[in-house]
């Protein structure tokens, strides 16, 4: 019995579970080994002790009641309580069972316990229900419905937070396969995501569709298979997503780029947009149409000129800017030339530039009505001449140029004679004819710039603009005037459709002109004023010019004709040179001026006033000024080889006009060497006006001249506005007293002031001096008296033919 006992203790003592037992006070009565070794106490000092000995107040306290709640139920209990387990950190949860143990009257009087770790089992459970807490949270959580569904797709548990999301009611799927509950398209692919699921570990993003009371329902799912740690029939877990609204935006978006495309194909015009790279990014039809496809491409890449290709670059720049661009581009389509009106502007998303877009409309037709339009609005549509509309506009530009420009201008007034015969003869498709033929001539006859109108009937105007000079507009207005007289006399032939018979047909004008400049007058005036030279031209016979003004008419009269006969003068050699002599203070003959003098058949010797001014004008003085000195050169020529004439100086004047004319210094190099002249003899007379204009051309070609040899004499001097600072940049070599200041130098003691102070300048700044118009001893002896050594006027002798100037030469002499 006592080796049972013994060998029940040892078991009980090799046991992993903590065996004890207590008295109805809580000591301890008896420990197993593995209980003092968790205590780190020896046996006997566990007995005796209580569990408020050994272990922290609320472990014993939770100990204790156990052990009363057996003792005064004297029944057995199981609970749970926790020890430290050797290190009081280490307080672990163990399962104890506590058997009552009885005395011998039948109470309860103490406690047998037996104490396991269950720590870890503990944990691990506690592991499972958080992690399964955690679970039904997330699944609570989920917006969306969860299935458990078998490969035949049949549906074994759902969950969802709403019926809502659900296509239909649980009854009617749940137990049931996908092919029982949707349609066959739609649970196919329900299928394929779970073979897929199956197959790969996931499926993502199938969708299926099913009808519901709401309407068609749209769901996207997410496939994982089911993990069942067994040969079990494979189950998936699927989330089921309802995107019906998704669905629905994506169909509206779909609607809307559809709805967006059509508007854009249909825009009658080119449209493209590019992004901010310049790569094309959208296009329409008509840009297809026209282009290619420009999708991906940039402007750099078009097949265009350099040119074309710079000019859109630039308009895309400023669009990019945020700038609107607005142009016309003309370009030829299969061989046709075409114009767009294109239209390049930024696109703006939150305000931020992302991109340009482009219209392109063909307005070719447009332009051409447009045209037409402007045709039928401002030309005649008989002549195409500018119809009297446009003619008022243009005649009010001219005015206003022409103030502005100080130029002038005329405006000729053309009536056809006896016209209104020719219409009653011949009909009016002669007439018609007629009108054109004289249109075409009438824009023969005008410069460009000028303008041919016809006002109605049989009435056309003429205006001519950019004339220099009040003479000059009579005298082009009388040329031109003449001209469509002349031309309109030439014979029109005409068909006359009645018979188809061709007729010649002889037409005359009357004209009437009037000049227009820097006065203030109107066009409507104007018109008027021509309208009534055009009447006074009727009224002299037909086939007549007349100015408005009868003393511009006559002036251009005269002008016209001296014009006429100045041409030709020079033609049939009627100019002359006169020579008038040049002394010195003892009256020696030093030289000459050679002064032009026309010898008219009709009226006679007539002096350069009466027409250098009008050679001038019309530039008749450059090819008479060119006769003058090649005259000039041939006498100094002649003189050069007599001793008696060799030293004589020749003085030539020179109009500004032939003076700035190009090659004014060849032309003399070549007479120079032409004729043999001795250039040193040579004088050129210069006016101050002639010096002021250009000055830099003027002293460049002074120095030409001046390297050639030849002198210059500053003519009519005192009579300008010369400065002296300018003066002494010329290469001068004589100054001119002009005779005005000579005349009363004996009676005017201003004009002999400005004489003596010419003298004195000449004297500074190394010049000589020369007084012209010298006509008494009085003003030959002021003049010597004041140190001048050159002289001219009629007191030495007169300008006078050759052959009497060198009688004179002799006399002088002598
Ligand atoms: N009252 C008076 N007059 C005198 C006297 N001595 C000379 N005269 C006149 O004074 C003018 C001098 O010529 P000018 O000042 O160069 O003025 C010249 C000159 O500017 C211009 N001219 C003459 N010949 C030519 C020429 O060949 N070419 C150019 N471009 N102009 C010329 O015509 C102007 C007038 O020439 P003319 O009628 O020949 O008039 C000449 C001459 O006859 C005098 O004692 N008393």
């Amino acid at each position: 019995m006592s080796d049972d006992s013994g060998r029940l203790r040892a078991a009980i003592d090799s046991l992993q579970a903590c065996i004890y037992t207590k008295d109805a006070d809580g000591r301890y009565t008896y420990a197993n080994d593995l209980a003092c070794a968790l205590l780190n106490l020896r046996r006997d000092e566990v007995i005796g002790r209580c569990d408020h000995d050994l272990f922290p107040a609320e472990l014993a306290d939770a100990a204790r009641a156990n052990d009363l709640r057996v003792i005064e139920s004297g029944e057995p209990i199981v609970a749970e309580e926790y020890f430290p387990f050797g290190d009081p950190a280490d307080v672990r949860c163990c399962l104890t069972i506590k058997q009552p143990l009885f005395a011998a009257d039948g109470r309860a009087d103490g406690v047998a316990g037996i104490t396991i770790d269950i720590d870890a089992r503990k944990r691990r459970e506690q592991q499972v229900v958080s992690l399964k807490n955690e679970l039904a949270t997330l699944i609570h959580a989920l917006p969306d419905p969860v299935f458990e569904l078998d490969l035949e797709g049949r549906c074994l548990s759902y969950h969802a937070r709403s019926e809502d999301l659900l296509a239909a009611s649980p009854a009617a799927f749940l137990g049931k396969t996908v092919r029982e509950v949707l349609e066959r398209e739609e649970a196919e692919s329900v299928l394929q995501a779970l073979h897929e699921a199956h197959e790969t570990g996931r499926s993502m993003g199938r969708q299926f569709k099913a009808e519901s009371r709401q309407g068609t329902q749209w769901f996207e799912i997410s496939v994982a298979p089911k993990s069942t740690g067994g040969d079990d029939m494979p189950s998936f877990i699927v989330l089921s997503r309802k995107i019906t609204p998704r669905k629905q935006a994506e169909q509206t978006l779909r609607e809307r780029e559809s709805l967006l495309r059509a508007v854009v194909d249909n825009i009658p015009a080119e449209f493209w947009a590019r992004d901010l790279q310049g790569r094309c990014i959208m296009e329409n039809a008509a840009t297809v149409a026209h282009w290619g496809s420009l999708l991906g491409s940039r402007v750099e890449d078009a097949e265009a000129s350099p040119e074309e290709l710079a000019d859109w670059l630039a308009s895309n720049r400023r669009a990019y800017a945020g700038e609107t661009v607005r142009k016309e581009v003309a370009c030829d389509i299969d061989g046709e030339r075409r114009v767009f009106q294109c239209v390049v502007a930024p696109i703006r998303v939150g305000g931020e530039t992302v991109g340009i877009c482009g219209f392109n409309q063909d307005i070719t037709e447009r332009k051409r009505h447009e045209e037409q339009i402007h045709q039928l609005a401002f030309f005649d549509p008989l002549t195409r001449l500018p119809n009297r509309r446009l003619m008022l506009d243009r005649l009010e530009h001219a005015l206003i140029g022409s103030a502005r420009r100080h130029q002038e201008g005329a405006l000729l007034l053309i009536d056809l004679d006896h016209f209104k015969d020719l219409n009653d003869t011949h009909g009016h498709e002669a007439g018609d004819e007629l009108l054109m033929k004289v249109a075409a001539r009438l824009r023969l006859c005008i410069r460009q710039g000028d303008t041919a109108a016809r006002l109605g009937g049989d009435e056309f105007v003429v205006i001519l603009e950019d004339i220099d000079g009040v003479v000059e507009g009579l005298v082009q207005a009388n040329a031109i005037a003449g001209k469509i007289r002349d031309e309109l006399n030439r014979p029109f032939h005409l068909m006359r459709r009645a018979d188809g018979e061709a007729i010649t047909y002889h037409c005359s004008a009357s004209i009437g002109i009037t000049l227009f400049g820097t006065q203030d007058i109107s066009a409507s005036e104007l018109l008027r004023r021509a309208d009534t030279a055009m009447y006074q031209a009727k009224a002299a016979g037909r086939n007549t010019l007349c100015f408005f003004d009868p003393a511009m008419q006559a002036a251009a009269t005269e002008r016209a004709a001296l014009h006429a006969d100045l041409h030709r003068a020079l033609r049939d050699r009627q100019f002359e040179l006169h020579y008038q002599v040049q002394v010195d203070e003892k009256r020696r003959p030093i030289g000459a001026e050679a002064l032009l003098r026309w010898r008219h058949p009709a009226r006679g010797l007539i002096c350069p006033s009466s027409f250098i001014g009008l050679a001038e004008e019309t530039g008749l003085i450059v090819p008479i000024g060119i006769w003058v000195l090649r005259t000039a050169c041939i006498q100094l020529a002649a003189w050069a080889a007599r001793p008696e004439a060799a030293h004589l100086r020749l003085a030539v004047n020179v109009s500004a006009r032939q003076f700035r004319q190009a090659g004014f210094t060849d032309q003399l190099r070549e007479l120079l060497a032409a004729t043999g002249a001795p250039a040193d003899r040579l004088k050129l007379e210069l006016t101050e006006s002639t010096l002021i204009e250009d000055a830099e051309a003027v002293v460049e070609r002074m120095e030409e001249l001046r390297a050639l040899g030849i002198r210059f004499s500053l003519d009519d001097f005192g009579t300008g506005y010369s400065s002296l600072a300018y003066l002494k940049r010329l290469p001068l070599s004589q100054l001119k007293i002009d005779q005005s200041f000579v005349r009363d130098v004996m009676s005017d003691a201003n004009d002999a002031a400005i004489v003596e102070t010419i003298l004195g300048l000449g004297c500074s700044l190394g010049l000589s001096v020369i007084a012209e118009g010298v006509e008494s001893e009085d003003q030959f002896a002021f003049l010597t008296a004041r140190g001048c050594r050159e002289h001219q006027g009629y007191l030495f002798g007169r300008p006078m033919a050759l052959r009497d100037f060198e009688a004179l030469l002799a006399v002088l002499h002598d």
